[in-house]
């Protein structure tokens, strides 16, 4: 056995997430070449298959001792009294006599294997004692979002990556998948399904994560005991696949389905005959109508009841002070007070299903690092782009596993490295230039390109106060430069090919952004020097790049929300934005041109009372504008509008309407207006669809409006509202 020369202290321990105990001599010694496992009949199966695969043929019947068990086996009886009195807590140590993996429970001793694995790197094991344990008891993702729902290989890819990183929850709740919500939740999977989400539940039992099959009823529920047999049957067809964890979501609908009462009675029923039954199935969680604080109404008393009537058992979800927010103390304690339990967060990051045109690849932060005790579970809602959404999902499992020592900006760094090992400056350029959302119906943003935006604050500044830094210029044109060359390393990269394929149209977008930026930036000092012909034909490559950029928006990621390939909005394209405009306005002064800028506006404005509409953002296409449906249900009050102000006056061929609303609509009226104050009714028919269909062929308007002329609030879902206009 030969001691390491190599000194190992407390900080050279890589462990992921970071443990919470770490006591080190110092000391190492080279890997043994050969183990021989103590425990293997007693300590959880998972646990000793991983090692065993992990180690391979150093496995045999002699060699260095690894003893491996829960609390209370033969085999880590030596250690009992380390082992942390936590679920899922462990006690690690290597020494020179032999290595000891003990679980406080069965997850426990499998995350004491992963914590070994990750210290074999750099060819030696450290003299260690670790006792290590989770912050958070439910931790991991639901995969919760509106869009394309993760297919079969994502999901175990996601499954893989929980168990490397100690997640040990992953909710399957596609909202568009349709046998988990209307119209087939009463329906069993078919076949091919079925046998799919068997293999999930499998591979999810090996990675120590709890599958957790949701059930969305509420857009259709009965409450009569034929709709409680069906869930209750769905729930026995699901158990029969392996499943051994159910929730129920009650978001994101309105009417019948909504009625506190019905619901807690129902999720009692499911609790009493099905959970407590069962002897192997974890505590039954739910999504309640009233999700957050922005759409809590005390008068309605629904939190109240959840308070007061649902059995204590049972887990209720939470998305914090609104429907995407951080999760603050305060919060967490407020909504503990309303449901009588600690709340289990549902935390609306990186889903972006609400800006499908945006990737969400930035730093996790904006949560409370002391909130662990007033909270039972943490998930994470991803993007619909599986790998691009493991960056957060590391992040998160960093925070929940040990808040205290959370680091945003280390967690980060490291999700990098391991995502794409062989890519890491490249793919740090390209996520810190693609984390901000742009303006959102949610208002929710998130810091983006922030070591270059004071640079490019103060060139621009200077810049138009004619005497900018030379260093600020080299600066940007560097970091354009790591753009346009990221973007071309990570394209070819090959190591994480389902990562490139989900991100690709992004990275395309992302080279033409650095090539614009360094040839806006080559304008100015083709200006400064007075060489017309170079500015030239600069300006028409940034004028091409420009065109180039926006038919990669109509071409990918077409969807009917928001359409497109956004990449840098928060600084880089503005920036490219705001150079082009001056140097090409300081080139019309100087030579008497009138060259054209970049048509970069908006033809249309959005004027409303309607609160949940006033940050809506549209979709100007050439001659068409649409806004932005919402996934949620909007509350409309009487006289409550929606304005559209073109740029112009047009005609319109063609305009629709589509609210999803149970009744008709004649509390609704659409006019147009060629001034703003005299109105002209526009007659609505009905398609095959239920939508609403109007036009205006008469004189040219510069005003749409659509207006509750009835004498309540209504509640619709705004699926489609859009003006197609003609000179
Ligand atoms: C604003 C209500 C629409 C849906 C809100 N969130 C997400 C963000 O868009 C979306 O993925 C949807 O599943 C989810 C619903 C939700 O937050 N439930 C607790």
């Amino acid at each position: 056995l030969l001691l390491a020369q190599v000194r190992v202290m407390a900080q050279d321990i890589q462990v992921q997430p970071s443990p919470r105990q770490v006591n080190v001599t110092g000391k190492s010694m080279t890997i043994p070449v050969a183990f021989r496992l103590v425990g293997e009949q007693e300590a959880n199966p998972h646990a000793i298959a991983l090692l065993k695969q992990f180690l391979g043929d150093r496995l045999g019947t002699e060699g260095f001792p690894l003893f491996v068990g829960e609390k209370g086996d033969r085999a880590v009886r030596g250690a009992k009294r380390l082992i942390p009195d936590h679920p899922e807590g462990y006690y690690l140590s290597i020494t020179d006599k032999a290595i000891t993996l003990a679980g406080n429970d069965e997850r426990g001793t499998y995350y004491a294997a992963r914590t070994f694995m990750q210290l074999f790197h750099e060819g030696h094991l450290p003299f260690v004692g670790i006792q290590d344990y989770p912050d958070v008891r439910f931790r991991g993702v639901v995969e919760g979002f509106y869009g394309t729902p993760w297919s079969h290989e994502a999901r175990l890819r996601q499954l893989r990556f929980y168990g490397e990183n100690k997640l040990n929850t992953y909710i399957y709740g596609p909202k568009d998948d349709p046998f988990h919500s209307s119209p087939n939740w009463r329906k069993p999977y078919p076949a091919k399904e079925a046998a799919r989400l068997a293999e999930l539940v499998k591979v999810a039992d090996e990675n120590e994560v709890d599958f957790v099959w949701a059930i969305h009823p509420g857009l259709d529920i009965r409450w009569e005991t034929s709709d409680r047999d069906s869930l209750m049957a769905k729930f026995e067809r699901m158990y029969d696949l392996g499943v051994r964890s159910f929730a129920v979501f009650f978001d994101d609908i309105s009417g019948e389905g909504a009625k506190a009462d019905r619901q807690v009675e129902l999720l009692n029923y499911i609790d009493d005959h099905f959970v407590q039954v069962k002897p192997d199935v974890t505590p039954l969680i739910v999504c309640p109508t009233e999700y957050n604080k922005g759409w809590a109404r005390p008068e309605s008393g629904y939190l109240a009841t959840i308070g007061e009537k649902l059995n204590p058992s049972v887990e209720v979800m939470w998305t914090g002070d609104r429907v995407i927010s951080e999760i603050t103390r305060e919060g967490v304690e407020w909504i503990r007070e309303q449901i009588k339990r600690p709340a289990y967060i549902w935390w609306n990051f990186p889903v972006s299903d609400y800006v499908r045109d945006h990737l969400l690849l930035g730093e996790v932060y904006g949560n409370g690092k002391d909130i662990a005790g007033s909270i039972s579970g943490f998930v994470a809602n991803p993007m619909e782009w599986a790998e691009a959404s493991k960056l957060a999902i590391y992040c998160v499992a960093d925070y929940t596993w040990n808040m205290q020592s959370y680091d945003r900006s280390r967690s980060w760094h490291r999700a990098i490295r391991a995502i794409i090992p062989e890519n890491v400056e490249a793919f740090t350029v390209f996520a810190r230039h693609n984390s901000d959302l742009g303006e959102n119906v949610h208002r929710f943003r998130r810091e983006e390109s922030v070591e270059i935006q004071p640079v490019a604050e103060r060139f621009m500044k200077r810049y138009r106060e004619g005497h900018y830094d030379e260093r600020d210029f080299l600066a940007l044109q560097d970091e354009f430069e790591r753009v346009a060359e990221a973007a071309d390393l990570l394209l070819i990269d090959r190591e994480n090919e389902a990562l490139i394929e989900e991100i690709t149209p992004w990275l395309h977008q992302f080279k033409i952004l650095g090539d614009a930026g360094q040839e806006a930036l080559a304008m100015i000092k083709a200006g400064e020097r007075g060489d017309r012909e170079l500015f030239l034909r600069k300006y028409n490559h940034v004028k091409a790049l420009r065109k180039r950029s926006y038919e990669l928006e109509r071409q990918f990621n077409q969807n009917p929300y928001q359409p497109g390939v956004k990449t840098g909005t928060t600084v880089l394209q503005p920036l490219v934005l705001d150079v082009f405009t001056e140097a090409t306005e300081r080139f019309n002064r100087q030579n008497g041109t009138d060259l054209p800028l970049l048509a970069d506006y908006s033809p249309c404005k959005l004027t409303t009372n309607v609160p949940q509409l006033e940050h809506l953002p549209l979709q100007v296409y050439p001659s068409r504008v649409h806004l932005t449906p919402l996934l949620e249900v909007v509350k409309w009050p009487a006289g409550g509008y929606l304005q559209l102000e073109l740029d112009d006056a047009y005609r319109i061929p063609g305009t629709r309407l589509n609210f999803d609303v149970k009744g008709d609509l004649s509390w609704g009226v659409m006019e147009v207006s060629a001034d703003g104050e005299t109105w002209q009714t526009v007659t609505l028919t009905r398609d095959a669809r239920g939508r609403l269909n109007g036009k205006w062929e008469d004189t040219p308007v510069k005003f749409v409006r659509f207006t509750n002329t009835g004498e309540g609030e209504q509640q619709v879902y705004l699926r489609e509202f859009y003006v197609v206009f003609s000179l």
